[in-house]
């Protein structure tokens, strides 16, 4: 039973965890110095861990934190198995996990398949001795017109997906940085390689991985090389290993990819592949339906996206540690985005916008609630990012991604509480902006005043806990006769230990007050409609399906239908 983290005090054993659970993004770097060396460290996580135990979070994500010459933030990785040493020591490491685990807390790490550093040991073999080892570890030519039908994904810095090496004269192959070369997946003992890698993890009690960049594993001449079959076949015995040896643990596939592709990432009910995915075209949508005011851009893409096997889950955000990706919107829509949330050229990386999620929205705080409401009963588990909570500002004149990942805003002290060190000393600055500066933007500030942004926070994950039907229940669009409302409803019957339970959200994307009549089906008419907050009684449906509901500006309800079987 080695797989089951049963010996874990505050955890309880649920294979099915994930499809309930609220995920927080947390870069190790950004959220607490403990040692005053200007970067955050597991130790100091670890003494934030009752903050997010407070905030009601289920399972931490935790972008890379390995050796690595931190040129993509980590994702260049030149040791799999050691930490950076400046975020502290493997013992530390494992300290965070037991600690969160007391807590009920799970952690998922990321896992670059994809690539390393080339500051790897495996690079450096590969390029200096063909025929050693590792010199089939990576994918090398004597051209750079292989895979032409490849597309870069880094455009703003790179121009070809080969790089040629002086030391092997070859060229070698890497779909993100020159400086990230792509591992040989054709090498069984890169494959094993990497199976190695997640028992190393795994047997140190991580609860999962984040698989990055996961549909560029392989590579095949006369295709896009994105997912590929053999990369499929990886995956399921992947999966079928930590099935195994770890049950319990999760696959999260990172594929920036559209529906019907990424849903090829859970496998089938017979040979499965990632526990869950990450839905990529959602988020673009839920911005672009509050600029156009409409709910057809969220009913559309939910239509678009097929049916997923049972035991498996969506991963859903606003934003995360890489620019707010347009790789999945048309071109117009790309347009029309670009224009609404990145009027200044700075704002955009790439194919996308590096921002975070309160300048987006312009500091709104009813549009702030309303995208969280949206994230938070749609169906998926959410992952929120660390300060976002707080509505945390960005700083566009750092580089690159860099612009969203500053230090975690805790007090209005110096450095915002993050650190001691001199300020000339953190590894970016905090944020000091008119709108954004932590001397207003912080945890202290925003803990000791009942109406803030972070209370307002918890009390959804608090709701959203007690109601399990926003992880399990069935999605149904609901018919409402007003273009800016969006209803649907979350429905399930009693599972296991959760009862039958049915909900109806309604949201006005408009910027105007509206009403809507909404026609729900024929099981929930003569039901009652009971505020999932306060518990107030709201108008009955009627016996033809139809309830008719006003709404602020920006404005949303969770009500219970309540009548059917679930409990009052
Ligand atoms: O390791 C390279 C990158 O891998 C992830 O990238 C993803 O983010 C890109 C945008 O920054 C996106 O366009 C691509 O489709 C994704 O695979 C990781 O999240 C990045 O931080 C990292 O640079
Ligand atoms: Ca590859």
């Amino acid at each position: 039973m080695q797989g089951l983290n049963l010996a874990q005090p505050g955890l309880k054993y649920d294979p099915q965890w994930f499809r309930k659970a609220v995920f927080y993004e947390v870069l190790v770097r950004a959220f607490a110095d403990s040692k005053g060396s200007g970067a955050g460290d597991f130790t100091g996580l670890i003494g934030k861990l009752d903050y997010l135990q407070w905030l009601g979070v289920d399972c931490l994500w935790l972008p890379p934190f390995y050796a690595s010459p931190l040129r993509d933030g980590g994702y260049d990785i030149a040791d799999y198995k050691a930490v950076l040493p400046e975020f502290g020591t493997l013992p530390e490491f494992t300290e965070l996990v037991s600690q969160a685990h007391a807590r009920g807390i799970r952690i998922i790490t990321d896992f670059v398949m994809n690539h390393t550093s080339d500051q790897h040991p495996w690079f450096q073999a590969s390029r200096a001795e063909p025929d050693g080892p590792y010199g089939d570890f990576y994918v090398w030519s004597d051209t750079d017109e292989r895979y032409p039908d490849a597309r870069i994904i880094f455009v703003d810095t790179e121009v070809s997906n080969w790089t040629f090496d002086p030391v092997r004269r070859q060229f070698f192959w890497h779909r993100f940085f020159s400086h990230q070369p792509d591992l040989n997946f054709e090498n069984p003992a890169v494959q094993e390689a990497m199976f190695d890698i997640v028992r190393f993890w795994m047997d140190l009690g991580i609860d999962g991985f984040r698989l990055d960049a996961v549909p560029y594993l392989f590579e095949e001449e006369g295709t896009n090389c994105e997912n590929l079959p053999k990369t499929h076949e990886f995956l399921a015995r992947l999966r079928a290993m930590v099935d195994e040896e770890y049950p319990g643990r999760i696959l999260l596939a990172e594929a920036n990819q559209p529906p019907a592709e990424v849903v090829d990432y859970f496998g089938s009910e017979d040979d499965p592949e990632c526990h869950m995915c990450f839905h990529f075209p959602v988020m673009p949508r839920l911005y672009y339906a509050l600029r156009e005011e409409k709910a057809q851009p969220i009913v559309s893409v939910l239509a678009d996206t097929p049916e997923i096997p049972t035991a498996t889950q969506w991963g859903t955000f606003l934003r995360n540690h890489d620019e707010l990706t347009l790789e999945m919107v048309t071109p117009e829509e790309r347009a029309a985005m670009y224009g609404w949330y990145a009027p200044d050229p700075r704002m955009r990386a790439n194919v996308g916008i590096r921002r975070r999620l309160a300048p987006l929205l312009d500091n709104s705080r009813p549009e702030i609630e309303l995208i969280h409401a949206l994230v938070l009963s749609l169906p998926g588990s959410p992952c929120l990012y660390y300060g976002d909570e707080i509505g945390m500002g960005d700083n566009i004149w750092l580089t690159d991604r860099d612009a969203v990942r500053t230090p975690m805003q805790w007090t209005p002290d110096r450095n915002a509480g993050f650190s001691s060190v001199d300020p000339g000393k953190l590894y970016l600055p905090v944020i000091s902006s008119l709108v954004y500066h932590y001397n207003n933007v912080n945890v202290e500030a925003q803990m000791a005043t009942s109406a803030s942004l972070l209370h307002w926070v918890r009390g959804m994950l608090q709701v959203r806990s007690r109601h399990p039907v926003f992880g399990l229940g069935d999605f149904q669009v609901v018919e409402a006769d007003n273009e800016a409302v969006l209803a649907f409803t979350r429905s399930m019957e009693a599972d296991g230990n959760d009862p039958a339970e049915a909900v109806l959200c309604v949201n006005n994307l408009s910027s105007r007050p509206q009403a809507a009549t909404i026609t729900l089906p024929e099981e929930f008419a003569g039901r009652q409609l009971v505020d999932l907050f306060g518990g107030s009684g709201f108008p009955w449906v009627a016996a033809d399906g139809r309830v008719t509901i006003t709404l602020g500006t920006r404005d949303f309800f969770w009500f219970q239908l309540r009548g059917g079987e679930e409990p009052a």
